[in-house]
């Protein structure tokens, strides 16, 4: 079953629409993106991806740097907007008691419902509240750089997403401390931020992520700040939250050991292309064409 689904999604930067058009004609005859940007002056972030997102699957999204990643993940939580194409999310596989909560996009239903699945939303209908509603109950984010706050402390930091739910004060201490736990920060939760560790703070980043309950949680890098050692140590914590919680993931990364590691499905970007989606085994056996090849060879 699908949960995200990308369809005919561009990104051209900075340009207008007819802009972009010029762009995109560019890129429909199989120019690459350095060219198109020679020739136009416009970067291409991405170029007609389709990519379905199954849930419950931890998919990594691999490229070399430049290649689109983070245009795509954030396209997700509509961090960016398209250029042009679609984003299905299958909104009814959020958690029950966030159902519960009042729901701008059943109340309204101005965005439009995906015709093969009647439960899928194009998110790019949502209007503000929708959105504000679809970020606060469908998907979580986890950077780079943590993204914590530092006068908050890691307790406020963790159940932030709760108190903008208007969650009560002991609740969502109570669920926040279950979540700091969970990601083996229990005793922290009165310390600051720039009290941690590097590998601390991105425990509490999931924590923060894991803690509003959201069904998507989106990772862009979210390891790649921490030394070798610790990223192991995160990366198997994942792979074992996941097999638990059956959440559905996008884990951007542009280390192959680390996509084979945890990725379920590996799609890989090149130049704002989708080159290939499929398991590592896919991915080793039957390369689409080089680039796939050699990120395969380079796997340690
Ligand atoms: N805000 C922006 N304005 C203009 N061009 C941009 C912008 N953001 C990204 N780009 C361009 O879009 C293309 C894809 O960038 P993106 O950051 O998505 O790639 P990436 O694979 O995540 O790279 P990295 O691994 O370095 O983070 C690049 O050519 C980049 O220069």
């Amino acid at each position: 079953m699908n949960h995200i689904q990308l369809e005919n999604i561009s990104k051209i930067y900075n340009a207008n629409s007819s802009q972009a058009q010029s762009a995109l004609a560019l890129l429909a005859e199989g120019m690459d993106s350095i060219a198109v940007k020679e020739q136009t002056g416009y970067s291409v972030g991405l170029y007609d991806i389709n990519l379905n997102i199954k849930a419950g699957e931890l998919h990594c999204i691999m490229g070399l740097s430049g290649s689109g990643k983070s245009t795509l993940i954030r396209h997700i939580n509509r961090l960016i907007d398209p250029t042009s194409g679609k984003i299905w999310v299958d909104t009814s596989l959020n958690a029950k008691s966030n159902n519960n909560a009042q729901s701008p996009m059943a109340e309204e239903s101005s965005s439009q419902t995906d015709a093969n699945t009647n439960s899928a939303i194009n998110i790019l209908q949502l209007n503000d509240k929708e959105l504000q509603h679809y970020r606060q109950q469908t998907v979580s984010m986890v950077f780079q750089h943590f993204g914590l706050v530092p006068h908050m402390t890691v307790m406020q930091n963790v159940a932030y997403g709760l108190r903008v739910r208007k969650m009560s004060v002991s609740e969502r201490h109570e669920v926040a401390r279950h979540w700091l736990n969970e990601v083996g920060l229990p005793n922290l939760e009165h310390s600051y931020p720039d009290e941690l560790s590097g590998g601390m703070q991105q425990r509490v980043g999931l924590a923060r992520a894991l803690a509003t309950d959201n069904p998507i949680l989106l990772m862009d890098e979210a390891f790649s700040a921490l030394d070798p050692l610790i990223r192991a140590q995160l990366q198997d914590q994942l792979l074992e939250l996941q097999a638990r919680l059956n959440k559905t993931i996008v884990f951007i990364t542009h280390d192959i050991d680390e996509a084979v590691k945890v990725g379920q499905r590996i799609s890989i970007l090149n130049g704002g292309r989708l080159v290939q989606t499929g398991t590592p085994n896919d991915l080793r056996q039957n390369p689409a064409d080089d680039y796939v090849a050699q990120f395969m060879r380079a796997k340690n």
